[in-house]
């Protein structure tokens, strides 16, 4: 299966790289910076499952796409997305199935605006990751995994066929036959997790040791969960669970990507996690004052950031 991981940061480097490492036909668009780092220094992979370095991982820029892909695993941020579609349309051909890993849902329209529904699969991944000053790709936490499948439901040929790629890659890859219901569920712990850390600038150990921190914790995760229902997608109980159990345990060291992001002053995805979000409660006729306050908090953090 001929893949092409579209962006080498932290996601697309860390999966793309464990799918390399095992072997697997992996090229990396990326932009000329990052290609340029890539073959002085090699995708470097710092995690708690081993250190690895890939010397000369496979790179094409945009400028290079001439041939058509398998698999497309799109791991860019929101605010890139439509630059990365430009870039990576022609390795795009009538069989061409696209992963997305983003956080949210929006993608999936643009994606199949430009390349028709039947090429975008669901896809998310679960994991804490990031580059360092050093631009190596480090996993934060043990906990790694990646979600992929119809969005109909069910199983496919070519499911089977991405699982197959994924099976020597030891990244917690699995298909999933419900994969909107996760990427639902996803999106409402994201939207727990991403809002309480960056408003809070504290992790959740910090926040629940706080004051009224539990509290503010299980009333956001039930703003999220409410907009999911309203969407078709109540969070499983056994999700729910889990989630809540996360985002209100003592001393946990836990923040989500949007707070790393905001702590280096980076661009975050406002509107796409938490906007969006948003815009289906108001369609819902949802009220949703604590993921409000947060979009809105975001939204000052982008103006502060010019
Ligand atoms: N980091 C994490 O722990 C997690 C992140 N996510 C989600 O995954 C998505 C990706 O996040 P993450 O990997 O952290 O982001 P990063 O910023 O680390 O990586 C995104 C990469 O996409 C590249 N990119 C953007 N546009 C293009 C383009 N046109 N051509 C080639 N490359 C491009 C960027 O390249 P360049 O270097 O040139 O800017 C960058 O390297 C987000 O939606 C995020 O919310 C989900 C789970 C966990
Ligand atoms: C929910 C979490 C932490 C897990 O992948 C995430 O997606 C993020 O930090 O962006």
């Amino acid at each position: 299966m001929r893949i092409l991981v579209v962006g080498a940061g932290a996601t697309g480097g860390y999966f793309g790289g464990c799918l390399l490492r095992a072997g697997q036909d992996v090229t990396f668009l990326v932009r000329p910076k990052r290609a340029t780092e890539l073959a002085s220094a090699g995708l470097v992979i710092r995690s708690p499952h081993g250190d690895f370095t890939l010397d000369n991982p496979p790179t094409v820029q945009a400028d290079g796409v001439s041939e058509t892909f398998d698999l497309v695993l799109l791991s860019c941020k929101a605010f890139d997305l439509e630059d990365a579609i430009a870039s990576f349309a022609r390795a795009v051909g009538p069989t061409t199935a696209i992963v997305p890993l983003l956080n949210g849902m929006l993608h999936l329209e643009t994606l199949d605006a430009a390349f028709s529904r039947e090429r975008v699969l669901g896809g998310l991944c679960s994991l804490a990751v990031t580059l360092n000053e050093k631009r190596e790709v480090v996993h934060l936490a043990p906990m790694h995994s990646l979600r992929f499948g119809e969005r109909d439901g069910g199983a496919s040929e070519r499911v089977r066929a991405i699982a197959e790629a994924f099976a020597g890659a030891r990244c917690g890859a699995q298909p999933s036959e419900t994969i909107i219901q996760d990427m639902w569920e996803k999106w409402v712990f994201l939207a727990a997790l991403a809002g309480a850390t960056c408003v809070m600038r504290a992790s959740i150990g910090q926040i629940v040791a706080a004051p009224g921190g539990r509290d503010f914790m299980l009333a956001l995760t039930d703003e999220a969960a409410g907009i999911a229902k309203a969407a078709g997608y109540a969070p499983r109980e056994e999700f729910l669970s889990g989630a809540t159990a996360m985002l209100t345990a003592a001393g946990s060291q836990l923040t989500a990507s949007m707070f790393r992001d905001i702590e280096t002053g980076a661009r975050v995805e406002a509107d796409h996690i938490m906007g969006d979000l948003i815009a289906r409660a108001e369609a819902a006729k949802l009220p949703v004052p604590k993921l409000r306050t947060i979009h809105t908090h975001l939204k000052a953090y982008e103006n502060r950031r010019g």
